[in-house]
């Protein structure tokens, strides 16, 4: 039997006797960097399967992907805080579970990422941006409303971060879904439904 296989037999073997079903044994891999599960076994949906695979040429999840993915994933939804070595995938984590709750049909902002600093919102931003130009290439040709994934933006106050969402949402703040708090951060990007993909023109 190829290493792999035996290794999450193993994994499977060991959440049974722990009496888990699915979870944290299901990362396997000799490094933080490689697991023995596939995207297929994250519940992921076909549109993001084929981002994962033809544009950003993944061949399978990290460890934190595996490991974190099927809570981010599941529900009954939960907070989540994730810790990994550098480099080992945490942005696609919380970004595949940000598109993967995301509906294209509603034409209002429904994630935020808030980053820290100005470096980590920039650095964060390629990713969801080529899913959204991805996606809105897929809903010019199905006639359904593209994906939008707004620019990083620094408003300066957790009042501002309000009204720019609001702006964004064309809805009064006070409209605006429970979810988005306001979060005194000085960095915040957010992804919204409806209109033209990142760069303006239509793809
Ligand atoms: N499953 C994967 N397979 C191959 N490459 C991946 C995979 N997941 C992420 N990467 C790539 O690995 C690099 C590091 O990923 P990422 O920035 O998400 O890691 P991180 O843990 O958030 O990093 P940091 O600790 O610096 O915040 C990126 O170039 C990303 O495209």
């Amino acid at each position: 039997m190829p290493k792999a296989k035996m290794e999450i037999e193993e994994c499977k073997q060991k959440s049974k006797t722990a009496g888990i079903e699915k979870g944290p044994f299901l990362h396997t891999g000799e490094t933080p960097y490689t697991s023995a599960v596939r995207f297929e076994d994250l519940n992921l949906s076909p549109e993001l399967l084929k981002g994962l695979y033809v544009e950003m040429k993944f061949e399978r999840p990290s460890k934190i992907q595996s490991i974190s993915l099927p809570m981010i994933l599941t529900p009954p939804y939960k907070n989540l805080i994730a810790q990994a070595h550098n480099g080992s995938g945490k942005t696609n984590c919380f970004v595949l579970g940000m598109l993967s709750r995301v509906d294209p049909k509603l034409g209002v902002p429904q994630a935020l990422c808030i980053c820290p600093t100005r470096e980590l919102a920039i650095q964060s931003w390629p990713l969801p941006g080529q899913r959204a130009v991805e996606r809105s290439k897929e809903a010019k040709t199905r006639r359904s409303p593209a994906l939008k994934i707004q620019r990083p933006t620094t408003p300066r106050s957790p009042g501002a971060v309000f009204h720019a969402v609001s702006c964004v949402a064309g809805l009064p703040p006070r409209r605006l879904p429970r979810r988005l708090m306001p979060v005194p951060t000085s960095l915040i990007s957010w992804a919204r439904v409806k209109g033209r993909p990142p760069g303006g023109t239509e793809q």
